[in-house]
């Protein structure tokens, strides 16, 4: 039997028109969600990322600024723009496009964001409340993967959650989501020996490594649930992910497709992450009684 296609296209739909609403009553008192937005150099991909955050802020209600610099900026200058947004009121997430030109240290530049404004989620503030359970946001992929499994009304508990490749901004923050959902969580990467054996006994599979066809239809097990973050090209420019999808949803129960899959929803959490930090601000700003 052939595979129920998560739709990351139609969830968002449903998430957004909710958060557009958030975002309405967040105007109306004064307040709009508003998210700035960093782009440094002419990478393609970043720049179509950058352009669908963007549109998706306009069409749900979010003040977007947007700020685009040459690949040769500077990061004292790049610093500088942040600590100038920082101070800012009227801008509630702070978000600089990764990856940066080679020059520039990603972390130095993270580190600089307010925490209260990283709607990234990807300080080691929000690495540390993420493991501690505290109030924190949440990085947006794995927060995108979680309402992806979590719309296949599958619970988690007690069940066996594969993640495999081990980033900072995906594979490890999701292994914690994971856990805090009482699933039991194996985390792999590059080293781990014979993939296949961890990925066959798991009830829920998450690919994160950026390799076409790293999970293949004799790695899964029939009915699993199976997130693909991967965003690969091929070489007839077409996009594809991690997983061999036409063979691997001929056996699961449930997949995603890229596109159409995580990377919609990633732009969704974004969304809830600025409404948040908007919603904590107005909150703070309210006379206390
Ligand atoms: N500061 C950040 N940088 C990066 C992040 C991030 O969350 N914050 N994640 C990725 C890229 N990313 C978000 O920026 C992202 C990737 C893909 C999509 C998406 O909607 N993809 C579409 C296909 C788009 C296309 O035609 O290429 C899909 O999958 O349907 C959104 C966001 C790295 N950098």
């Amino acid at each position: 039997m052939t595979a129920q296609r998560i739709d990351g296209n139609a969830l968002s739909r449903q998430l957004r028109s909710a958060l557009a609403r958030r975002a309405a009553q967040l105007a109306a008192h004064g307040q709009q969600p508003a998210l700035a937005v960093i782009l440094v150099g002419e990478d393609p991909a970043s720049a179509v990322y950058v352009r669908n955050k963007v549109r998706a802020c306009q069409d749900n209600g979010l003040r977007s600024i947007l700020e685009k610099y040459d690949a040769s900026l500077g990061e004292a200058a790049l610093l500088e723009r942040i600590a100038a947004l920082n101070a800012d009121p009227g801008v509630h997430g702070i978000l600089v496009q990764m990856p940066l030109p080679g020059h520039i240290d990603p972390h130095r530049v993270i580190e600089a964001i307010a925490p209260a404004k990283d709607v990234d989620g990807y300080s080691a503030l929000c690495a540390g409340a993420l493991m501690t359970g505290l109030e924190g946001f949440r990085p947006c992929t794995p927060c995108g993967c979680m309402k992806l499994i979590e719309s296949t009304g599958q619970p988690l508990a007690g069940r066996h959650a594969v993640v495999i490749g081990r980033s900072n901004t995906v594979g490890k923050p999701l292994a914690l989501l994971l856990l805090q959902a009482n699933a039991t969580v194996t985390l792999t990467h590059s080293a781990t020996p014979d993939l296949g054996h961890h990925t066959r006994q798991a009830d829920v599979v998450v690919a994160a490594v950026g390799r076409a066809n790293t999970l293949t239809a004799d790695m899964v097990k029939p009915g699993a649930i199976v997130i693909d973050v991967g965003i690969n090209r091929r070489a007839d420019g077409r996009l594809c992910g991690d997983v061999d999808f036409d063979r691997v949803q001929e056996v699961v129960g449930w997949i995603t497709p890229v596109p159409g899959g995580v990377g919609p929803m990633t732009i969704t959490m974004l969304l809830e992450n600025t409404i948040q930090a908007a919603e904590r601000r107005a909150a703070a700003l309210l006379p206390s009684s």
